[in-house]
């Protein structure tokens, strides 16, 4: 906190570049030493130098301490094994098939919002986020779980059930650890019963997931779709986990029981969370920008309710711009870090950097760098990637981040988004709540969430 002093850490950030220019160092929690770098040319340069810039020391470390050690937290070969099994299981094809399942999810909660309208037309929703966390949670465990997470249950809706309660938790304290240097993060973690208590709530509920997988018999496997993300980690459990832990890195095969657990708990952080706090990003500004609203109704026209086929959802060119309009606006994770292993001098602001140099990128400079926009980047305008702005700059938003570590589970959240948005469309309006109750701003934790969202829902 003491980086940003409560404040958006995008926005601090960008302040900071407009005092001490393109290149500046940072110390998070006032302990922990970073560069930032934020010319376009500089970003792309670490982006495309995979073999010198690797995933940040700093961000393997403080990952190690709650996922152990899942793919985030892996480089050299041991990331090789574990992305040989994780990455095939986020490709397009595998994706596609959960469509229906995002649809009647989206529809439950649709369900949920036309009784609150029906009983009071004026009701103005205060729980949005909330309730996207539950809905994204809800596919989620479809989708990775094959597992439903109940967590659209009327009696849960409005709430936190105790596994989105436990999450919550648990990335909230986890974020406060990752600003602290990593012996005293280990010592915090260990002693904050809150945390404690998050995580086994969360380890429970995946080891049940994980058991219940286990307990099917050949029959059942060969019954069910091969889909869901479990389905296919349980296969890659090494059979004599003893024989295997005592192989070189490089002869391993499979994962043990813990790495599963530990891709799971990784999966639920990065997935569910971030996806969730996008779709009530959206919502939020559909009430503030009625024009975009219309003008995406509009482009569903002939389709007002019917469940639209993939190919017709992925031809709506002007949703596309919305969303990306959503992600570059306001980027759900601050940035992301690398660390050089050789000295290095950077083409844009040709600052010469040292071994071991820890890099940040921050995301949201990006997004508000008018070098790379030509449409006044603080201007919420989707149509900019129809237009003037329709080849910008590559780097110029990068909410997945970029290189060889960028999110394995982009094509998953872009999909579920565009189809979740899709459905919200062809039903309702969201109406702006008034400028106290539907005020915004953030609350800065691992990713950017809106703080006060109140809209009124019509349906249409
Ligand atoms: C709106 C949704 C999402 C956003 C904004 C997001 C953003 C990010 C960002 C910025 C990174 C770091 C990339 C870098 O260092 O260059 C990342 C990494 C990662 N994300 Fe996502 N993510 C999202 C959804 C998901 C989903 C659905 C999953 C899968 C379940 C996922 C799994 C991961 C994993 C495993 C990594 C680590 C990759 C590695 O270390 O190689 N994310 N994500």
């Amino acid at each position: 906190m003491g980086l940003t002093r409560g404040r958006y850490i995008g926005e601090a950030l960008k302040q900071f570049q407009d005092t001490f220019g393109d290149t500046f160092q940072i110390w998070l929690g006032g302990l922990l030493h970073q560069i930032c770098v934020c010319n376009p040319d500089d970003v792309q340069h670490v982006f495309t130098h995979r073999h010198i810039y690797e995933q940040g020391d700093l961000h393997v470390t403080q990952h190690r301490i709650v996922f152990e050690d899942a793919l985030i937290c892996n480089i050299g070969p041991k990331y090789k094994r574990h992305a040989a099994i994780i990455l095939p299981l986020f490709r397009r094809g595998k994706i596609l098939n959960n469509y229906d399942l995002i649809v009647d999810c989206t529809d439950k909660l649709l369900d949920q919002w036309r009784s609150k309208t029906d009983s009071d037309p004026n009701y103005i929703h205060l729980d949005i986020v909330d309730q996207c966390q539950n809905l994204s949670l809800a596919i989620f465990g479809f989708i990775a779980f094959d597992y439903d997470l109940q967590t659209l249950e009327e009696s849960n809706i409005n709430k936190k059930n105790k596994l989105t309660q436990a999450l919550n938790d648990f990335v909230d304290i986890f974020f406060q650890a990752i600003t602290i240097p990593n012996s005293i993060s280990k010592f915090y973690l260990k002693h904050n019963s809150r945390y404690q208590r998050a995580r086994i709530t969360i380890e429970e509920c995946l080891n049940q997931i994980m058991e219940q997988e286990q307990r099917k018999t050949r029959e059942q496997i060969a019954e069910q779709k091969r889909t869901s993300l479990i389905a296919s980690l349980v296969t890659s459990l090494q059979q004599d986990e003893k024989n295997e832990a005592k192989k070189p890195e490089q002869e391993k095969k499979g994962l043990s029981r813990t790495e599963v657990i530990n891709e799971l708990l990784l999966f639920l952080v990065a997935g569910a969370e971030t996806t969730g706090y996008v779709i009530a990003w959206f919502i939020y500004f559909m009430s503030k920008y009625p024009r975009v609203q219309a003008k995406i109704k509009a482009e569903l026209s002939d389709n007002k309710h019917n469940r639209m086929t993939i190919e017709q959802i992925e031809s709506l060119i002007y949703l596309d711009c919305v969303l990306r309009e959503v992600f570059r606006f306001l980027p759900p994770a601050a940035g992301t870090t690398r660390t050089l292993t050789v000295d290095d001098r950077l083409p844009g602001s040709g600052i010469q950097l040292r071994k071991g140099d820890e890099i940040f990128i921050s995301f949201y400079n990006l997004t508000r760098d008018k070098r790379c926009w030509k449409i006044d980047p603080t201007l919420f305008y989707p149509e900019r990637f129809q237009g003037e702005d329709k080849d910008h700059y590559t780097y110029a938003s990068i909410p997945f981040g970029g290189g060889h570590r960028q999110c394995i589970g982009q094509d998953l959240a872009r999909f579920q988004l565009k189809v979740i948005i899709v459905r919200l469309m062809q039903h309702v309006t969201f109406g702006d709540g008034g400028p106290e109750l539907n005020a915004g701003g953030y609350i800065q934790k691992m990713t950017t969430i809106p703080k006060h969202v109140g809209v009124s829902i019509i349906f249409d």
